[in-house]
């Protein structure tokens, strides 16, 4: 095949021979009797055809007066790019915005050949200078960049209807898997306003985790893979039933399991960006729908440890609250706090429980399990069996060790460690933390006996206290009585007292 440009260049020749041909039919055709006439067209067309054979598509890349870049000449940019770059001599970097990588692609008026099945085809990027002298608002408008497809006519139907969608389809998966994923984290609402405003702050997200890596019992983790696969898939039936596209996993498990390690794992399996919202930074429902619309389609939401934001809250408005008391002395304002305090309260349990019922699918992660040990011991140690795998198993059921503990002691330290050096470290380090469990039990168990026996000691002093007390008080009363009694003593001296004034006064009469 030739390439592009000395096709186009012997097409110009032909066109203008072409062109002399029709002038010569058209004039020819009035002498030709009717009834030949059709059969000559028809050949004339034949013969055209057959001096080019070709199709030609174009795409531009802004299509219309849409201001929107047209999503199949960045779908093909990207696929060109990607298989194609290596031919073109001249390369143009682009800036992608949502990936923010550069991205390389020809440059214009440059051209590439691509293959599919077999078949050769010929891609070259270029535009059009529009001549008119007018100062565009938009760039674009003055430069229409557009790709253009050559293929032979033969194979019409195959490349309209399958490279085209392979293209495409190939493009978008490019654009999904270079496009550098974001971790959000929600800002507090006195930011959302003003210069520089902003919902969401975010970061890059990069994180290892994959499912290939997560210890955990294999068949549940295919589960949740098919589930997440099944699920960013059926956008359109979830179109078709008329329900928002969106699940709900609620992960739950003790510190160390691997909650974050999975949704980070989720992230990458689907590569989806994640926002991880802070609750505590959220005042009310309103805030929580803004800050929900603000984030973009095909992304994990995270909202972490829903009971612990409960009482972190609680703890806020508690702090809040007791400040406020500092500031400001008065029964009615501490009734309104806890007014205050009793409804957001309601409100965050409302979220709370709204969450929880919202999910979909609820998985728990915990200590590790001896499945979860097995799928380690096959990634580390490369074994399937073992005959320590039976003490293993016991052990796991006796002790609490989490996965990522268990995968620590499993790890060869040393090129001489073999698969059973390995799994009796392993057993020995299980047998410290039951020994290490075991002796926390005790002393917790000999704190709680000791607290009790305080509490017992405690509660002795108190109603020692209280019986001295009762004591004191009928001594205080019976002393009181007495006082009373010389109280009416001195009363009644009072009274002579009085009889003496009397008796004063009298003398001094
Ligand atoms: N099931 C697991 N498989 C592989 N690695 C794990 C697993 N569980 C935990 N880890 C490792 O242990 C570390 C802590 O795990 P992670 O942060 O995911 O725990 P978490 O459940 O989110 O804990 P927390 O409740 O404290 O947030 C991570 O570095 C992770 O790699
Ligand atoms: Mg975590």
């Amino acid at each position: 095949m030739l390439p592009i440009s000395s096709m186009a260049d012997m097409m110009t020749k032909l066109s203008s021979a072409i062109g002399g041909l029709m002038i010569a039919y058209a004039m020819f055709q009035n002498y030709f009797p009717y009834e030949i006439r059709g059969p000559i067209k028809r050949y004339t067309q034949k013969f055209i055809s057959f001096l080019y054979p070709y199709i030609q598509i174009t795409f531009n890349e802004y299509h219309g007066d849409g201001f929107e870049r047209s999503k199949a000449y960045a779908a093909i940019e990207r696929y060109l790019n990607a298989n194609s770059t290596k031919q073109a001599k001249r390369l143009q970097a682009n800036v992608v915005r949502d990936s923010e990588s550069i991205v390389l692609s020809m440059a214009d008026y440059e051209e590439v050949t691509d293959e599919y099945k077999g078949i050769k085809l010929w891609w070259a990027s270029s535009q059009t200078i529009p001549n008119r002298q007018s100062i565009s608002f938009y760039p674009r408008e003055d430069e229409k960049k557009y790709f253009m497809l050559t293929f032979h006519k033969r194979y019409r139907d195959l490349i309209t209807n399958n490279y085209l969608k392979h293209v495409l389809d190939e493009g978008k998966a490019i654009t999904v898997r270079e496009r550098r994923r974001k971790l959000y984290t929600n800002n507090k609402s006195e930011g959302w306003y003003g210069y520089r405003r902003s919902m969401w702050s975010h970061v890059i997200f990069e994180h290892p985790a994959s499912f290939d890596t997560l210890a955990m019992d294999p068949h549940k983790k295919q589960e949740i893979v098919d589930d997440l696969i099944n699920f960013s898939k059926s956008k359109d039936y979830y179109a078709k039933i008329g329900k928002p596209w969106k699940r709900g996993y609620l992960l739950y498990g003790p510190p160390g399991t691997g909650k974050s390690t999975m949704i980070a794992a989720m992230a990458n399996l689907l590569k989806y960006d994640v926002y991880d919202l802070e609750l505590t930074a959220v005042k009310d429902n309103t805030e929580l729908r803004k800050l929900l619309i603000d984030t973009a389609s095909k992304s994990i939401i995270v909202i972490e440890d829903i009971d612990c934001s409960l009482d972190l809250t609680g703890q806020r408005e508690k702090k809040k609250a007791d400040k406020k008391k500092g500031d400001e002395n008065g029964k009615k304002k501490d009734a309104e706090n806890d007014e205050v305090k009793e409804k957001l309260k309601k409100l965050e349990e409302e979220r709370t429980r709204q969450a929880r019922g919202r999910m979909d699918m609820r998985i728990e992660l915990s200590y590790c399990g001896f499945e979860a040990f097995k799928f380690l011991a096959k990634n580390y140690l490369g074994i399937d069996s073992h005959e320590l795998f039976e003490t293993v198993r016991q052990q796991l059921e006796e002790t609490k060790m989490t996965p990522a503990d268990v995968a620590e002691n499993l790890m060869p330290k040393s090129g001489s460690d073999d698969a059973e050096t390995c799994l009796r470290r392993l057993m020995k380090a299980l047998e410290e933390a039951k020994e290490e469990e075991m002796k926390r039990k005790a002393e917790e168990e000999e704190k709680q006996k000791e607290a009790e026996k305080l509490a017992k000691e405690e509660e002795e002093e108190e109603r020692k206290k209280k019986e001295m007390e009762d004591g004191a008080e009928k001594k205080h009363e019976t002393l009181e009585n007495g006082v009373k009694e010389n109280g009416e003593a001195k009363k009644s001296s009072d009274d002579d007292g009085k009889n003496l004034e009397n008796g004063v006064k009298e003398n001094g009469k």
